[in-house]
Order: C-alpha cells, then structure tokens, then sequence
C-alpha cells in the first residue's frame, strides 16, 4: 500500500531532498524547504529518524541564518552541519520568547504610526522645526556647556556643589547610553531622517534614547535641586515628556527607546543621589575647582 504522505516531488519523507538540483528556494516557490520544514514538525507522530530530522530543521526557512538560497549552491555541494541546540529551540518558542516578539511587533507598528514627522511630506510635516527645537532642547551639548559655563561662574560652594554633580550626572548619562547603544546595536526605525545635531558614532543605534535619559534624569535633577513654583515644575514634567514624545514623532525612535530611555534616566538620578559628591566625600575635586 503507497504512503499517504509524500513530498511535492513525490519522495517519501524521510528522504532529505534539500541538496537536490530540484529543491528550489522557498522564496521562489519551490516547496522543498517547506515541505521538510512540515515534515519535521511532525516526525515525533510519524518515527521519522531524529538526526534527519534535524538536518532538514537546519535547512529549513525557518532556521536558515544565510538569505542565500539553498538551491543556489547546487548539488555538488555538501549540506550545511546542523545548527546548534539554541538555534533550534526557535521550532518550540518559549512563552517568554513569543511574547517579546507581540510586543516588538507592536512597538513597530505603534512607533511607525506616531512617526508623522519623520519628513517634511508627512501628515504633520509643518510640526518638524518644532520638533527639531526641542531635540536641541534635549541634547548633550548645550546641558553640558551651559553646566560647565554656570560652574565657572558660580561663587558659590552650595552652588559648586550641585553644578558639580549635575556634570557628573550629564558624563554619566553620556556613557550609559553610549554602553547600552554599543551592545544593544538596535537599528533607528526606517523611516527616520539621520539629520541631527552633531551626533557621537553610537548615535547611528537607538536603544536607549539617550534625550529620553536626560530628559528624566534632567527633570527629576532639577525638581530636586531647584526651588521653583508648582506651574514650573509642571512644565519641567511636561517638557520631559513631550521630549520624549517627539522622538518618536520624528521618527527618531522606536516606542521601547523611549520608555527605556526614561526608565534609565530616572535611574540615574538614584545613582548620582547615593553618589552625591560633595567637599566632605570628593574633597580633591573641589579643592581642584577652586583653583581654576
Ligand atoms: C555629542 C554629545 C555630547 C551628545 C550626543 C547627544 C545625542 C545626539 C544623543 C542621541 O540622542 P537619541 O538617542 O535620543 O537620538
């Protein structure tokens, strides 16, 4: 009696037809790769041998790491070994692992619809200057130099002190963020114009949004060391948030950059408060300051 389950080009299953002339890429409608890729997840019910089995798992669309296809290397060559266990696992995802990629997917689809000023053509286009000031608004250098010009003026040791340790908050923004963008290496979305003021190499990532960082840790500095009244302090929050906000309307960011970017500047304001250097713990750097 024939077996009922039999490839498109009539060999049985357990046959691995992936370096055969006639194995087609499945891009290009060849159902070889797919067809196998069936076949394996279903050799448990069937008996099918497991080391076949995971021969073709390797071959399959599924877990090929090349876009080059297989049968563009032709019949004389040998298959490729199988993939290592990790790489396998992607047959039987985790819980953890399918609900990563829900939410990158709604991350790119959130951030792709609330990037309406990513081009000057886009729906909310004539907003993008606006947009653009306050990216200023939010950027290393004019924190940095402003910090660095009220220091040299201050005469003040209370003053020294926060304008101290507010530059040290800035450096240690700048090098978190450029850490975690190095490692991370999170493309910036597709539809974003690289069009900024100067940027440093790490900017060309976007995981963490390094303004949505300083615009946290800024906002939570300044509300702590900065007597103002209510209706300014509500617009400190406000400018942190619309800051955050229009990076992703740039088209700059994706929405977990930014939510990140404040999770993480909000953490290091904790750091800088347990750190808080001050003439009693720092003592050489204040003396040095002194001097200048
Ligand atoms: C050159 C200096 C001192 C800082 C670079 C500031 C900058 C361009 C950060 C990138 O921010 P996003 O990650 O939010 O795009």
């Amino acid at each position: 009696m024939p077996s009922p389950r039999r490839s498109v080009e009539g060999r049985p299953l357990g046959v691995s037809t992936s370096s055969s002339s006639s194995g087609g890429s499945p891009a290009h409608g060849g159902g070889g790769s797919r067809f196998e890729f069936q076949s394996l997840l279903s050799s448990r019910a069937t008996g099918v041998d497991p080391a076949c089995a995971r021969l073709r798992a390797s071959e399959s669309p599924v877990h090929r790491r090349s876009s080059f296809p297989l049968a563009v290397a032709g019949p004389s060559q040998a298959p490729p070994p199988p993939l290592p266990e990790e790489d396998r696992m992607d047959l039987n995802p985790s819980f953890l692992g399918i609900a990563l990629r829900s939410l990158l997917a709604i991350d790119l689809w959130l951030s792709k619809k609330l990037g309406v000023c990513a081009g000057e053509s886009s729906s909310w286009g004539s907003v993008r200057p606006l947009m653009k000031l306050l990216e200023i608004s939010g950027h290393g250098i004019p924190w940095l130099v402003g910090t660095l010009y009220c220091l040299c003026r201050s005469d003040s040791w209370a003053g020294r002190e926060v304008l101290m340790n507010l530059l040290f908050a800035l450096l240690l923004d700048l090098l978190l963020v450029a850490l975690i963008k190095g490692l991370v290496r999170r493309r910036r979305p597709a539809h974003n114009q690289m069009d900024m003021f100067v940027t440093l190499s790490v900017d060309k990532y976007s995981f963490p949004s390094g303004h949505a960082t300083r615009a946290a840790l800024m906002s939570r500095f300044i509300l702590n060391h900065l007597v103002l009244a209510i209706p300014l302090r509500v617009l400190v929050v406000l400018w942190a948030f619309v800051l955050g906000l229009s990076r992703v309307m740039l088209g700059r960011h994706n929405v977990t950059d930014v939510a990140f970017g404040f999770f993480l500047g909000y953490m290091q304001y904790s750091i800088v408060d347990y750190c808080w250097l001050s003439p009693h713990n720092a003592p050489v750097l204040f003396l040095l300051w002194s001097q200048q």
